[in-house]
Formats: C-alpha cells, structure tokens, sequence
C-alpha cells in the first residue's frame, strides 16, 4: 500500500514553472531521497506537497493531514522555551508531547531554554524535534541535517530509521549522506522546459 504517490506534478517557484511531469511512489515504511542542483526546486516540490503552495497540475495522494513538513527554518519560536516550543507544536497537531522527544533529540538539558538563546545545531534539533510531535506518518524533510554536527545527524538518522520502521515515510532532500538504504530520485529529468530554456545554469 502506498503512502505517498504523486503524479505528473508540475510546479513553480515566483511564478516561473520549474518542474514537471514529476512522478513517484513511496511506499509505507520507506523513504525516497530526492537529489537534484541547486536551484532545481527540491524545495518548491516539498512546499508543494505540504500544501504550503498551489501545484500548477498533477495528483498527490498520501501528503494533506498525514504529512509534517521541515524546512530549513524549522519554525521554532524564540521567545518560547524549548519545552514550550513543543507544547505548541503539540496543540496544533492535537497531540501531547512524548517525554521519549527529549532524550531522541538531545534536547533534555535544553528544556527550560528559550530557543532564542539556542546554537544553530541546538534550534535544528528542536525543529527536527516537531516531526516526532506531529505524529504524521509522512515526512517531508529539507536538508534536516542542516547545522548539525556528526553526532547529532547519526542521532536524528537514528530517529528517521525508526520511524521508517514503525511504518512512517519520508521524502527527503539532502546532499548529506544519512546512511538510509532508500532510493534516489534526480529530479534534472523533470526540470520544466521554460525553466531550461531562461536558465543555463541549470
Ligand atoms: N520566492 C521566490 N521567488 C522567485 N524565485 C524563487 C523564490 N524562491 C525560490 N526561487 C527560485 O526557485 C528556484 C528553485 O528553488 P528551490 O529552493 O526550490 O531549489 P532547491 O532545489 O531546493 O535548491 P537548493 O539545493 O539550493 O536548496 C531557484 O532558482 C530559486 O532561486
């Protein structure tokens, strides 16, 4: 049973069409990671499947209520504490906040901080640590590894195994190596035709 499918999408990025004619399955308990240049719109096709932007054509199926996105920002708010950053998280989602988040995330001599006085790998860690908070099967992870020290990525690599193994998906740009055994999908075969032509870059 599949757990993200998505077919002949297009989509785009300040009005301009970067890719197209994009199609994939993820099956439950996998993950697909999605390699590509700088620029080619890894990005824009996770805004899109988290529904944060309009596709310009194409079906999904497996994102909307069931997918968490993570983008580079990672959306922690400084003013609040790290054990109050979840406890939002936790109200938005209707979840509670699992005590085990902590400890998975290296974040239990962080909790009474306010995440404004973080390091850039303390903030990642925490943003990373809303994922577990969502309890949303599907996973859609910009370069998660962002600031992290080595240590730090083996522990959230860790994580992202297990959730794979409980039956969760993910679908994730990077170009650090996170020892997943998952597919790899180049999305330059999907670059939309405009895009090429206005852009020798890519
Ligand atoms: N708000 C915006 N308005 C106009 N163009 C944008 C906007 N945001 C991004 N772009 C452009 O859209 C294209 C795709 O960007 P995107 O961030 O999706 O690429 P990416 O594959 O994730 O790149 P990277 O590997 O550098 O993170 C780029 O050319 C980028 O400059």
């Amino acid at each position: 049973m599949p757990a993200l499918t998505v077919s002949a999408l297009a989509c785009a990025r300040g009005g301009i069409p970067l890719l197209e004619g994009v199609g994939f399955t993820v099956p439950e308990g996998t993950a697909l990671i999605l390699r590509g240049t700088n620029g080619i719109g890894k990005t824009t096709l996770l805004r899109t499947l988290a529904g944060l932007q309009p596709a310009l054509s194409g079906t999904v199926t497996g994102a909307g209520d069931e997918a968490a996105y993570a983008s580079h920002e990672g959306g922690v708010k400084a003013v609040l504490s790290v054990e109050e950053n979840l406890a939002f998280w936790a109200a938005l989602y209707g979840t509670q906040v699992p005590e085990a988040v902590y400890p998975a995330f290296h974040l239990a001599a962080l909790r009474a901080r306010p995440a404004g006085t973080l390091s850039a790998g303390q903030r990642r860690r925490l943003g990373l640590a809303r994922l577990a908070v969502t309890g949303r099967p599907v996973l859609l992870l910009d370069e998660p590894t962002v600031s992290l020290d080595a240590g730090s990525t083996a522990l959230f690599a860790g994580w992202l195994r297990g959730h794979l193994a409980a039956g969760g998906t993910a679908l994730v740009a990077t170009h650090v190596p996170l020892g997943l055994e998952a597919p790899e999908l180049d999305l330059a075969p999907f670059r939309a035709r405009a895009e090429t032509l206005t852009d020798p870059f890519l």
